[in-house]
């Protein structure tokens, strides 16, 4: 399944107190990003923890991987922490189009990805289960903490 998104940022009032889109890693196997050419979108480096403004490039795309990604490659790969950073004098358009299975896929390390030394560091999940109760508690008050790959990693 790919679904396109289309985000619209308005100038605002106060940017040191308000963020456009929160921290967070998509849950997709990834999400091809572009946008109108005012900055906003920044990746947390992993060495230091600090927050990286991606300089913004017309008619191209930035390849962001998401949790999917992580868990094909066994984590090889990881999924990218990112944020939208808003500003007070321009509004800012971007577009992402995001790349999931479909929804009876079990995601789990790909064969290729794994051998005796690095067995697979996930137990298989439904995607359309995962997507599901993700979409879900976004909106709604939930007992239970939000669905993370985390839940179905295997400790050694
Ligand atoms: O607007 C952006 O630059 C990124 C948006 C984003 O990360 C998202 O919609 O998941
Ligand atoms: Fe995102």
């Amino acid at each position: 399944m790919t679904y396109v998104r289309l985000n619209h940022y308005p100038p605002c009032p106060s940017p040191d107190l308000a963020l456009g889109k929160g921290p967070h890693v998509d849950a997709s196997a990834f999400t091809l990003l572009t946008t109108d050419g005012v900055s906003g979108f920044e990746v947390r480096r992993k060495s230091d923890g600090e927050w990286v403004r991606v300089r913004p490039t017309v008619n191209s795309f930035i390849f962001v991987p998401g949790d999917i990604f992580q868990v094909w490659t066994n984590e090889k790969y990881n999924s990218l922490l990112h944020r939208v950073v808003v500003n007070s004098q321009q509004e800012r358009f971007s577009m992402i189009t995001v790349f999931t299975p479909s929804y009876h896929t079990l995601v789990q390390p790909l064969e290729e990805m794994v051998d005796e030394q690095d067995p697979p560091k996930y137990r298989p999940y439904k995607w359309g289960e995962f997507f599901m109760t993700r979409r879900l508690s976004n909106f709604m008050k939930l007992e239970k903490p939000v669905i993370q790959i985390t839940n179905f990693k295997i400790r050694e």
